[in-house]
């Protein structure tokens, strides 16, 4: 059977004709913003891209989706002038263009916004947006009129005196875009941009890209969520295997489609009906706070409120002597999921390393499998049996320039199958590393790359991989399946699924509601260092979960299906 529905066409022809039969949608009335032909790029053992072929229409949102090291992210930091292409050309515009440097592709008129913001917290948005870009508008008054004629140009409402600490995660994106914007960008390349947006953050952002394209211009973004890439794109690009296999037309095509088409499997979907929770307390956590001068890591950040005019500085609140963890109890028992719900920034971080024993708290017990483990070091927990999938896998999770099987032994160096009476195996250690890149189909050339050239999703599937391995009593799981593919997060939710099955007790935070919902036995709500709420997985919806994580609601948040009104809250 052809692997293409009445609704996919075959990549577009490198320079468009129209066909008139309707499988390249291409509007020739103008050059396309960006054209790519025959692009190959070759990393040692790995053909990143080969012979690509994408026609970006002017003044559209384009989706690039495709499963895990496909071989989008290589793609577009070639049009971002980050990498170089081994062979093919790059047309912006209608012209053909060489970059050697991002540099060149700001001067195109290319911006990008990466996945990790790279903003600086103790500035503000205005000095965020100039730095870098003095020249252009200088840093005083001209600089400010821009900013503010930007922002209201595409309804961003960004703050120019705005201190970029006390903004929420949205907020902060939209200064990177701006920022892009602020540089002339015409076409903006967005990495995964709603990965850490709440649904209704998601929807906003979504004006805002269609406000864009409204002026003329042209999105490029890449997505692993196929219901918001259906919802959002006008065209559709699927990469396999490092080459573009075909168009999708979102007003058609459905998310089972692009997922057979992706990696040739259905859509996986996170829920449980089975219930496993027993009645034996696994992990006991009781009024555990932390004061802000204690705190380990990044700083806490405002969530965005429900109304924005009721904002509240973190400086007001640090002067009043600011809980990052403020009295939380929770317990949870062996073969139970508890899911944390909160925008980022909300404490969830401070409480996973006052759980790791990477931060000491003022006040507050913990106990792992009835053990005190309040003043026990990492290591001694990690032994006493906490797996833990960091939610920042670069800071916590890999070390990035060691070669994969280095990688597997990273925070098990004393347990098995890593060392044999204290001491190190590496023979061991590289046999169940080739195991685990097998069994969770980590995509590598081989176990001696670094973890560095691994594709961001096979990055997470080598630490679910590596932290499942030691079946851990309870597992730390943060944004589990951030990045992977529709096919890995089945795998990782199978993977947890089977050891909740044997007892695992996990605490589950994750910015993706429905994984949230679908997994979990027992919903929390988390907001400013506070559980402020809690919620049935079997009725809650994600947007009265999203509502609440702003804190529009408290206490027990009742379901649709139990509302009398409808209304959750
Ligand atoms: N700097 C590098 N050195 C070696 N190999 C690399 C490098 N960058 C990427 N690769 C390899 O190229 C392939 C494509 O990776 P890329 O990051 O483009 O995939 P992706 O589609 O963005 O994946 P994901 O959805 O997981 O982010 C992968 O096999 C990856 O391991």
């Amino acid at each position: 059977m052809s692997p293409w529905h009445d609704n996919f066409a075959p990549p577009c022809p490198p320079a468009p004709t129209p066909s008139g039969q309707g499988e390249c949608v291409i509007n020739a009335s103008s050059p396309p913003a960006v054209e790519l032909h025959g692009i190959t790029k070759r990393f040692p053992g790995v053909v990143a891209n080969k012979d690509i072929a994408i026609t970006v229409r002017k003044g559209t949102v384009h989706a690039l989706i495709g499963e895990n090291g496909a071989g989008k992210s290589t793609l577009m930091k070639i049009l971002y002038g980050m990498q170089k292409p081994d062979e093919g050309t790059i047309a912006v515009d209608g012209e053909q263009v060489t970059f050697s440097s991002p540099g060149d592709a700001i001067a195109r008129g290319i911006g990008m916004v990466h996945q990790h913001f790279m903003l600086a917290d103790n500035l503000t948005v205005l000095e965020n947006v100039v730095l870098g870009g003095e020249k252009l508008y200088g840093i005083g008054a001209k600089a400010r009129k821009k900013i503010q004629e930007i922002s209201d140009a595409y309804g961003l409402g960004v703050r120019p005196d705005a201190l970029v600490e006390d903004l929420g995660v949205a907020d902060r994106q939209r200064v990177e875009i701006l920022k892009v914007l602020y540089r002339g960008a015409r076409i903006l390349i967005l990495d995964e941009p709603t990965a850490v947006l709440v649904p209704q953050e998601v929807d906003a952002l979504f004006d805002n890209l269609r406000e864009l394209k409204s002026e003329g211009l042209t999105v490029i973004f890449i997505s692993h969520k196929l219901g918001e890439v259906l919802k959002v794109a006008d065209d559709i690009t699927v990469i396999r295997r490092g080459t573009t296999v075909g168009t999708a037309d979102p007003k058609t095509a459905t998310t089972k489609q692009l997922a057979e088409l992706m990696v040739g499997s259905e859509l996986p979907s996170p829920e449980t009906r089975e219930s496993t929770v027993t009645d034996v307390p696994m992990l006991k956590v009781a009024n555990l706070t932390l004061l802000e001068s204690g705190a380990v890591g990044a700083p806490l950040t405002t969530a965005a409120p429900a109304d924005p005019s009721a904002a509240v500085t973190m400086h007001e609140e640090a002067a009043a002597g600011r809980k990052l963890l403020d009295d939380i109890s929770l317990t949870i028992h062996k073969g139970e999921i508890l899911g944390i719900a909160g925008v980022e920034g909300n404490g969830q971080t401070e409480l996973i390393e006052a759980l790791m024993g990477m931060s000491t708290p003022d006040a507050g017990v913990i106990s792992l499998d009835g053990e005190d483990i309040s003043k026990v070091s990492v290591r001694k927990r990690r032994e006493g049996g906490i797996g833990y999938i960091p939610e920042d896998r670069h800071r916590h999770g890999l070390l990035l320039e060691a070669p994969l099987w280095e990688n597997r032994i990273l925070g098990h160096v004393t347990e098995a199958p890593n060392s044999k009476r204290g001491i190190l195996d590496p023979k061991a250690a590289r046999k169940d590393t080739e195991r685990i890149v097998r069994e969770y189909d980590v995509r590598t050339p081989g176990i001696d790359v670094t973890a560095a050239s691994l594709s961001g999703g096979n990055q997470q599937k080598l630490i679910v991989g590596r932290e499942m391995s030691h079946n851990p009593k309870f597992l730390i799981a943060a944004h589990p399946t951030r990045g992977v593919d529709v096919g890995a997060q089945a795998q990782i939710w199978d993977a947890i699924r089977d050891a909740r099955r044997e007892g695992l007790a996990v605490l589950l935070i994750s910015a993706d509601l429905d994984e949230l919902i679908g997994l979990s036995d027992t919903l929390r709500v988390m907001y400013r260092g506070k559980l402020v709420a809690d919620a049935d997985p079997a009725t809650i919806t994600p947007e009265q979960l999203g509502s609440a994580m702003t804190g529009a609601a408290t206490g027990h948040l009742e379901g649709t299906e139990q509302s009398e009104d409808g209304d959750a809250r």
